[in-house]
């Protein structure tokens, strides 16, 4: 617009004062519009376009009036006489037309209708970044939330009141039941022991989610203690021409496979256990459901524990079990440990590694994690559990006997109850570094010897502390000091504070 003034001999009257009205904060109501005899007048046409509630200012950036900008085409507007630039110099002008980035109308309107959308959903940018895609992500579901806190204010019943719900699961009815379909497992060697990998597809998201099954005794084809803990949609027949071949590349296979073994599933003969104990005496899987956590698991973060629990949630299933023998007389029986680890692929409690590395600099400001994950628009907790149940479901874990759960968040234990899981025990996880300072409490009190270490802190010394990679130490520090505060006050997860400044010695770790 800063042409037209500037070329004020060439503005006749009712240019201004149409561009009066354009331009008002509020429209005025023009009393005498002077006369207008141009053929098509892109003022006008303006003014008129502007009046609806339907124009927005991104149709400015449009180039919507073809031709205007364009001085040779057909129907061009002669922009010269309002410069007072040579018209001989407009072929070298240079057209100002906005071109749009947008994506068509019907792939913009596809790719909201998606699930819910989390930054690390968001598809890659094929084009370079815009200072608005720096901009942090504002949840739907956290827009929903002031919506329905606004319409709370306002008198309106909202969907989101206690009594209407009581349950994400409402939330996800709407959605279709969760499905999900083991691709493909194999055994993977831990420090702890051996390990089956499986991996998850779903009609929800689309991550792929991990099971990773503890149960040793499978490996022998013979005789298995307990009953195995397999995948039914692994072991099920997927197509009629599926070779054996097939089944054993995709992991549907009994025992260990070697070159000389090598034995596929069959879903109409399932292996049997030889249980040589009554079934009902051994205890119920022990199993975690952990939430990815890339910088603690991968890069040894010490900001949290993540890779730690992890680590030793792995090693606490591996540990054998023992089980009365079927002979009263006879000394107990003891069977190797079994159980899983269902590993969501839902990072930083669900708000993805973006905005978790935006949380952890708020963090450095001084903010806890549930303060940050807000500032950035978020729940304390964005994850949900429908898959986990569903995988649990597959692997026959938690419906007759139940299931021991490793965990000190009483939402994971409410969401599993909600997903149909019988959670027949809940075992707290107690950070590494504050079992040992409860430890060094204890053992201060009883024999006042700041040095005596139990064995298995001797053996974790001597790994790299901080180690959070599986088999590794304990991780320690002022930052997973806070995180951890935050979770038991804030978060309200089931765990004794057990905090630095509680221990009489903290120069051990
Ligand atoms: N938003 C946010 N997420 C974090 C932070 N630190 C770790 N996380 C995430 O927190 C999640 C930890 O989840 P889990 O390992 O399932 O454990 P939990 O929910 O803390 O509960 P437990 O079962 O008691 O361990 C992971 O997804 C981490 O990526 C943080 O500072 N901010």
């Amino acid at each position: 617009m800063g042409a037209f003034h500037n070329s004020s001999s060439a503005v006749d009257a009712s240019d201004l004062a149409l561009l009066d009205i354009l331009t008002a904060p509020t429209r005025p109501t023009p009393r005498s519009l002077p006369r207008r005899d141009a053929v098509l007048d892109p003022l006008l046409i303006a003014a008129a376009a502007a009046s609806g509630p339907h124009v927005t200012r991104n149709h400015y950036h449009h180039d919507f009036f073809p031709g205007v900008m364009v001085p040779r085409a057909e129907s061009a507007w002669d922009w010269t006489k309002w410069t007072g630039e040579d018209a001989s110099h407009k072929t070298e002008r240079k057209r100002l037309a906005y071109v749009s980035k947008q994506a068509p109308r019907r792939q913009r309107l596809a790719a909201a209708n998606k699930d819910e959308t989390k930054e690390n959903d968001v598809p890659c940018h094929t084009d370079a970044l815009t200072p608005v895609d720096n901009v942090p992500h504002v949840s739907k579901k956290r827009r929903a939330s002031l919506v329905s806190a606004q319409s709370t204010a306002a008198g309106e019943n909202t969907y989101s009141t206690p009594d209407t719900l009581s349950s994400s699961k409402q939330l996800t009815n709407v959605k279709a039941e969760v499905e999900v379909k083991c691709m493909a497992r194999t055994r993977i060697p831990t420090p702890h022991g051996p390990a089956f990998l499986h991996l998850y597809h779903n009609n929800h998201d689309k991550k792929e989610h991990l099971a990773i099954i503890i149960d040793p005794a499978q490996l022998s084809e013979n005789s298995t203690p307990a009953p195995p803990i397999r995948s039914h949609s692994l072991d099920a027949v997927w197509d009629k021409n599926e070779t054996e071949m097939d089944r054993i590349t995709r992991g549907a296979y009994i025992g260990r496979l070697s070159a000389t073994s090598h034995h596929a599933s069959d879903p109409s003969d399932p292996a049997r256990p030889s249980l040589p104990v009554n079934a009902n005496v051994i205890p119920a899987p022990l199993i975690r459901i952990h939430s990815e956590c890339f910088t603690g698991e991968t890069v040894g973060s010490m900001r949290c524990d993540c890779g730690e629990q992890l680590d030793e949630a792995i090693r606490q299933i591996f540990q054998p079990v023992s089980v009365p023998s079927p002979d009263p007389s006879s000394k107990p029986i003891t069977i190797p440990g079994r159980g899983a680890v269902i590993y969501l692929r839902q990072e930083g409690r669900g708000i993805g590694l973006l905005s978790k590395i935006r949380a952890y600099n708020l963090q450095d400001l001084g903010h806890d994690t549930v303060t940050a994950n807000l500032m950035l628009g978020y729940q304390a907790d964005e994850r949900g559990y429908e898959i986990a149940g569903a995988i649990l479901r597959d692997l026959g874990l938690g419906s007759a006997n139940g299931v021991r759960v490793l965990t000190n968040n009483p939402d994971k234990v409410e969401a599993l109850k909600r997903e149909g899981v019988t959670v027949v025990e809940h075992i707290p996880m107690i950070p590494r570094s504050w079992q040992h300072r409860k430890q060094q409490i204890e053992q201060k009190l009883t024999d006042q010897d700041k040095d005596v270490l139990t064995q298995r802190q001797k053996e974790e010394k001597e790994r790299m502390a901080g180690a959070t990679l599986i088999g590794g130490g304990a991780v320690h520090g002022e930052d997973l000091d806070k995180y951890l505060r935050t979770k038991v006050l804030r978060m309200g997860h089931m765990l004794p504070l057990w905090l630095e400044d509680t221990a009489p010695d903290s120069s051990v770790y």
